[in-house]
């Protein structure tokens, strides 16, 4: 069976941005304890939600190299089924437009819409709260995707607090490698104690990134983006533990002029920067076509 927006229009699942990042200790378990910035872009995984009466979880178009079991998507739609006891199913379709392993988040912001999507699709009426709780359990990034505000994040990333920030446009640069996140946390010498800064010290005190030495040393292709991004703009940052790399510039036009003159050497975006996540005005609209 379909429900109304099963088969229809699609649900989006923005990438992000980590506009600075700071570490500022670890905890027992290892995970490190982080400062950072996100924005949203208006670059999105694209999802279609198929929902069946009989419980069963699928993908329509399982990605390459990513286990239909291991897929976040699939991950976040037995986590809703488990905590709620709801005997829906769905088939789930991602069209992918977010590089894997890029740093934009693409696994935990389709992580976040699936859970947002089914929770009004299946009707189960979980707060917006307890949805970013169970999806801190799939990723540290996933609680800013669900909640779909631009936001200073301390903890691992699920303490935030909302941001008003400019809204510039980006190029984003996906150089041709694959950061292991987990590989950029386990290095000896990364900077992990940062003295914590305040969230009005962003970004005059602090927009750096402290992954950014360590990654550029393992991943020659990320420093020579910077380094060819940084020609055109005052600074080229990498999100998260990279492998993107992208620069704010101050309109579209300009940003475009950059991305002419770097596109064929490098994969690349032309994006805006969005305070408040399109997941958002996706679900008041479907909430909206079905009072
Ligand atoms: C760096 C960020 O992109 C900032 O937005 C995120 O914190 C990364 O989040 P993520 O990709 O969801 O990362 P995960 O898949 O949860 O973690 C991969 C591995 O990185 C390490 N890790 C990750 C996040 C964190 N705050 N501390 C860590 O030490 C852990 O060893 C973990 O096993
Ligand atoms: N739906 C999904 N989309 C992308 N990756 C997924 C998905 N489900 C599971 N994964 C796994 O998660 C890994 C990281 O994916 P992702 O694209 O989110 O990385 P990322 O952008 O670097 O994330 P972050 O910025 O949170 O570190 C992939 O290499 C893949 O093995």
């Amino acid at each position: 069976m379909s429900v109304v927006g099963g088969n229809g229009a699609a649900w989006p699942a923005p990438g992000k941005l980590n506009l600075m990042l700071r570490i500022v200790g670890q905890r027992p378990d290892g995970y490190h304890l982080l400062q950072t910035v996100f924005q949203f872009i208006d670059l999105c995984d694209w999802l279609s939600f198929d929902v069946n009466d009989h419980g069963a979880v699928a993908l329509a178009n399982p990605l390459p190299g990513v286990p239909a079991e291991e897929d976040l998507t699939v991950r976040a739609a037995r986590l809703l089924q488990a905590e709620t006891g709801c005997g829906k199913g769905v088939t789930i379709s991602v069209d992918k437009r977010l590089p894997m392993g890029g740093g934009l988040g693409g696994g935990s912001s389709d992580a976040a819409t699936t859970l947002v999507a089914l929770n009004h699709l299946w009707g189960l009426g979980l707060d917006a709260g307890r949805l970013q709780a169970l999806g801190l359990g799939l990723g540290a990034d996933v609680p800013v995707f669900v909640n779909g505000v631009a936001a200073w994040a301390e903890g691992v990333g699920e303490v935030l607090t909302p941001m008003n920030l400019p809204e510039p446009w980006f190029v984003v640069m996906a150089p041709d490698c694959h950061v292991a996140t987990g590989k950029v946390f386990s290095a000896p010498n990364l900077t992990r104690n940062r003295v914590p800064i305040k969230i009005e010290d962003f970004p005059a005190l602090w927009q750096g990134n402290d992954c950014l030495e360590i990654v550029s040393q393992m991943y020659p292709p990320v420093k020579a983006a910077l380094d060819e991004l940084g020609a055109f703009s005052e600074g080229a940052k990498l999100t998260g533990t990279g492998a993107c790399v992208f620069a704010a510039f101050g309109s579209e036009s300009v940003a475009e002029e950059a991305a002419r003159a770097l596109r064929g050497r490098w994969r690349l975006w032309v994006t805006k920067g969005l305070n408040r996540s399109p997941l958002l005005a996706r679900l008041s609209e479907r909430q909206g076509l079905e009072v």
